[in-house]
C-alpha cells in the first residue's frame, strides 16, 4: 500500500489563506480526475464529528494557529490510502504549512513531483476571505483570525516555497487573475508533468 502511494503523482498546493487553492483544486479534479485533499477540510470534518480530538482542533484553529503535525499527517495519509486505487494523483491542498511538515510528509508518504504556488497579494487574500466569511460558516474567516493566519503564512509557509524551489519543482501561479485564467496556468503546469 505504501508503495502504491509512492508511485502516485503528488502535487503540493501552497498559498496563503484565500489565495484560491480550493477553487483551483476543484477545477483540477474536474479536468484531470485527481483526488483533492484539503488538510483544512479534513480537520474541519473532524471538528464537525464532535469527537474529543475535534474539540481540541477547533480551539487551535479558532486562534489561527497550526494543529499538531502528526494529527494532520495521519489524516492525509489515511485519506490517500483510501483513494489510491481510484486516483490518478493527489492534490495536497494547504499542506505543508511549514518546512518540517514537508519533511515529515516525505518520510512517511512520498515526494511531490510539483508544487503549485498559488500567489495573491495580502490585501487580495483579506478581501476574498472577508467575502467568503459571509457565507462559509468558517469560524476562522473573521478579521482578527484572518490577520493571524496571514502572519503565520508569511512566517512559516513562505519558507516552504524556498525549500522546494531549490529542487526545481515550484511553479508560481499568479492568482490575482480571474479564476479561469489562473486555471489556464495551473493546467499548463500539470500538463508539463510526465
Ligand atoms: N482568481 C480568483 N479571483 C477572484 N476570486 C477568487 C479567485 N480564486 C478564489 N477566489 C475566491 C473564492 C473564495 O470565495 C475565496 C477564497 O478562495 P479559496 O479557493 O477558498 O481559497 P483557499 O482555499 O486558498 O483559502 O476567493
Ligand atoms: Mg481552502
Amino acid at each position: 500500500m505504501a508503495d502504491k502511494i509512492k508511485d502516485a503523482k503528488i502535487i503540493f498546493v501552497v498559498g496563503g489563506p484565500g489565495s484560491g487553492k480550493g477553487t483551483q483544486c476543484e477545477k483540477v479534479v474536474a479536468k484531470y480526475g485527481y483526488t483533492h485533499l484539503s488538510s483544512g477540510d479534513l480537520l474541519r470534518a473532524e471538528v464537525a464529528s464532535g469527537s474529543e480530538r475535534g474539540k481540541t482542533l477547533q480551539a487551535i484553529m479558532q486562534k489561527g494557529e497550526l494543529v499538531p503535525l502528526d494529527t494532520v499527517l495521519d489524516m492525509i495519509k489515511d485519506a490517500m490510502i483510501a483513494k489510491v486505487d481510484v486516483s490518478k494523483g493527489f492534490l495536497i491542498d494547504g499542506y505543508p504549512r511549514e518546512v518540517k511538515q514537508g519533511e515529515e510528509f516525505e518520510k512517511k508518504i512520498g515526494a511531490p513531483c510539483l508544487l503549485l504556488y498559488i500567489d495573491a497579494k495580502g490585501e487580495t487574500m483579506v478581501k476574498r476571505l472577508m467575502k467568503r466569511g459571509e457565507t462559509s460558516g468558517r469560524s476562522d474567516d473573521n478579521e482578527e483570525t484572518i490577520k493571524k493566519r496571514l502572519d503565520l503564512y508569511y512566517k512559516a509557509t513562505e519558507p516552504v516555497i524556498a525549500f522546494y524551489s531549490s529542487r526545481g519543482i515550484v511553479r508560481k501561479i499568479d492568482s490575482e487573475l480571474p479564476v479561469d485564467e489562473v486555471f489556464g496556468h495551473v493546467a499548463k503546469a500539470i500538463d508539463g508533468l510526465k
